[in-house]
């Protein structure tokens, strides 16, 4: 599973960017209630940001929203005393939350705590906050799964309170930071860090001005986190740009139309690649006939779309790849890491013999029930057990109940755990099994020691263990394609 490509979304001008925001907003919410409760969401401050809740609020859609099945949480907090009228949580008070009144319940609105004596500093309130998220985490998560996390961003390019060149960008473990020197005003500020940010199920960043138009388009070129933190902001399985004329001003073409495609790039450096990544996918498309996608498999992957699931699946000829990998170690039994929507799982699954098996590791609950209901349609049910909660738990527990050992593991989950992950595949895998890890290059920043994704950080402590492990021979094989620069690892069990 690679990292969504961001999608652009021009309007008009600021007013038309934050009513359409919150018309998405509102029918993301109503939607979303059809099937999940509670729903999370992030609010930002800034000038789009409360505008939009301003829009939320004077919008009659807002009474088609179950608010009490609603959680409000906010991405940055200038600390500030309680009720100043800087704060991002007053100023959405005074936009939205106000106008709701017992629509929404108290207990779903969670600020971060404002300075007062239990509360003297801003380390303090981070710590608190963090606690918070925990409390409402699902599962053993550390936070909760936001469904949609608003962010509003500077001209200097920062999101929430992240700025270019600051600590808090390289925040891997804490959930929430202080900053003390904020080179907006105030300087005292509180923030979600990345790892929060990108675990979110969709990031909209909502941007207008020209003064915004340099950053937006460094963001959208895959800048350096450091410099352009907004280049780092992703959604699991959305990345929105919502944006402004003005904003959109110096994205190549002056809109989407031409804008690149940031893909899987990580940041590390400024693509400049977008004729090669149009050749990447003019070869997928030529070779489309050798690889030869079968009806069912698309069935699969539409009706994962149609449920809307992240279009991170792999691509149809790296499907065909796992086919082949399968069938030539002449595999029965396969683990797959990271379920999604079914598709890698149909590639596998239809490779075996039918006394043959895949068991599917998926956390979320949603994306399971998608993938075992199109399997089911495919006539592959009986081949492929779903087994839905965080991968290690499941990984943990086949190993204790003594699993009959996999021909073949595929490892496309959360990069964070990947060395966890693969030290239990390799445990639970025959010899001659193969294991194969996707998106270990991530266009390129793996080589990158200091880089300040967690995800890219993930991969590279895996590479080391399955460097340093005797149990198994290795290589890695960048890739290049419809997916945009990226690559696998392929251990074999000695
Ligand atoms: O200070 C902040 O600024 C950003 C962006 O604000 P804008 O007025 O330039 O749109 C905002 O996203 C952030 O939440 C806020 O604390």
């Amino acid at each position: 599973m690679s990292t969504p490509t961001p999608e652009i979304l021009v309007h008009p001008d600021a007013d038309v960017l934050a009513a359409a925001t919150a018309a998405r907003l509102l029918t993301r919410l109503v939607d979303l209630q059809s099937h999940r409760s509670p729903v999370h969401v992030v609010l930002t401050g800034g000038t789009v940001g409360i505008a939009t809740l301003r829009a939320v609020a004077q919008s009659p859609v807002r009474d088609a929203v179950d608010w009490s099945g609603v959680h409000l949480w906010w991405g940055d907090e200038r600390f500030l005393p309680d009720g100043d009228p800087d704060r991002n949580e007053t100023q959405a008070r005074a936009a939205l939350l106000d106008a709701l009144g017992e629509a929404l319940p108290a207990g779903n609105v969670h600020p971060f705590p404002a300075p007062c004596a239990d509360v003297p500093d801003g380390e303090t309130s981070a710590r608190r906050y963090a606690a918070e998220l925990r409390a409402h985490a699902g599962g053993d998560g550390l936070a909760p799964r936001f469904d949609v996390l608003l962010l509003g961003m500077g001209p200097d390019g920062h999101v929430a309170s992240l700025f270019p060149g600051h600590a808090a960008l390289f925040e891997a473990s804490s959930l929430v930071a202080a900053e003390h020197d904020s080179p907006k005003a105030p300087s005292e500020r509180v923030t979600l860090t990345f790892p929060v940010i990108r675990s979110a199920r969709e990031v909209w960043v909502v941007a207008a001005g020209a003064e915004k138009a340099p950053a937006v388009a460094r963001a959208l070129a895959g800048d350096d986190v450091r410099t352009t933190p907004a280049a780092g902001a992703t959604g699991t399985g959305r990345t929105l740009w919502l944006v402004d004329v003005a904003a959109a001003a110096q994205l190549p073409g002056g809109g989407p139309g031409s804008a690149p495609a940031p893909g899987s790039s990580e940041g590390l450096r400024p693509r400049s690649a977008s004729s090669a990544e149009r050749a990447w996918a003019a070869v997928d498309a030529f070779v489309a006939p050798l690889v030869d996608e079968p009806q069912t498999a698309r069935d699969v992957q539409a009706a994962a779309s149609d449920a809307g699931l992240p279009d991170i699946a792999v691509s149809a000829a790296q499907g065909r790849l796992l086919e082949l990998l399968a069938r030539s170690v002449g595999a029965r039994r396969i683990l797959e890491i990271g379920t999604l929507g079914g598709y890698s799982t149909w590639w596998l699954a239809q490779s075996l013999p039918t006394d043959g098996r895949v068991v599917s590791l998926e956390l979320e609950p949603d994306h399971a029930a998608v993938a075992s209901a199109s399997l089911a349609a495919t006539g592959l049910g009986d081949r492929v057990e779903v087994l839905v909660g965080p991968a290690l738990a499941s990984l943990d527990a086949l190993v204790a109940a003594g699993s009959e050992p996999f021909d073949l593991v595929f490892v496309d989950a959360d990069k964070q755990q990947l060395a966890a992950y693969t030290d239990r595949a390799i445990t639970l895998s025959r010899p001659g099994a193969l294991v194969m890890v996707d998106n270990v290059v991530r266009g390129g920043a793996v080589t990158d020691a200091d880089h300040p994704d967690d995800r890219v950080q993930g991969v590279r402590t895996f590479l080391a263990a399955a460097a340093a492990d005797e149990r198994v021979d290795g290589t890695v094989v960048q890739t290049v394609g419809e997916k945009g620069y990226d690559g696998f690892a392929l251990l074999r069990v000695r």
